[in-house]
């Protein structure tokens, strides 16, 4: 199945993606992990960017594959472990569905996006930068593959 982030921001700093390249190129072959980048609308002044926002939210949906569960990644959504995060995936395969992480611009994910998904998921309570978002999301990802493989990487 595929595993896709849809994050807004392009062009991010060298660690950010080699952080995310770090584990997705450890992916299996029947769980694989990809990226798409959506470009940040264009910001000016300090008012609300609502059509900055609006546009990345319009591209963000058109970067979600038809079918596709799609899971928002927002502060005050629902906290799971590692285990609960594997069994998602394990049902989400089941399904045969692809599953789509939304993960939003500085000033978070266009409400239309929001709307879309059929779970929030809080990474911590704690807002993280979108940049390390995408990290940790990775990394998640993986580890939650790691434990449906019974693999020694998750041992806790
Ligand atoms: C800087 S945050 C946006 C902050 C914005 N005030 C909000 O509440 O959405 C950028 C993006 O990173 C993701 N993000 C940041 N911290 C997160 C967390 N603790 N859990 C889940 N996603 C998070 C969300 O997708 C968010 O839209």
């Amino acid at each position: 199945m595929r595993l896709i982030v849809v994050a807004a921001g392009t062009r991010l700093p060298d660690w950010v993606n080699a952080g995310f390249e770090e584990y997705a190129g450890r992916f299996t072959r029947d769980y694989k992990l990809e990226l798409k980048e959506i470009a940040l609308g264009q910001r000016a002044g300090s008012s609300p960017p609502a059509q900055a926002i609006a546009k990345e939210g319009e591209k963000m949906l058109a970067a979600i594959p038809q079918g596709a569960y799609v899971v928002a990644l927002q502060v005050g959504g629902k906290n799971i472990s590692s285990e609960q995060l594997a069994q998602f995936l394990q049902q989400r395969a089941r399904d045969g569905r692809d599953v789509v992480f939304c993960i939003g611009g500085p000033e978070g994910l266009a409400p239309e996006v929001d709307a879309k998904a059929e779970f929030k998921w809080s990474l911590s309570a704690l807002t993280l930068p979108h940049a390390l978002a995408r990290v940790v999301v990775a990394e998640a990802l993986y580890r939650a593959v790691m434990i449906i493989k019974g693999h020694p990487y998750h041992r806790a």
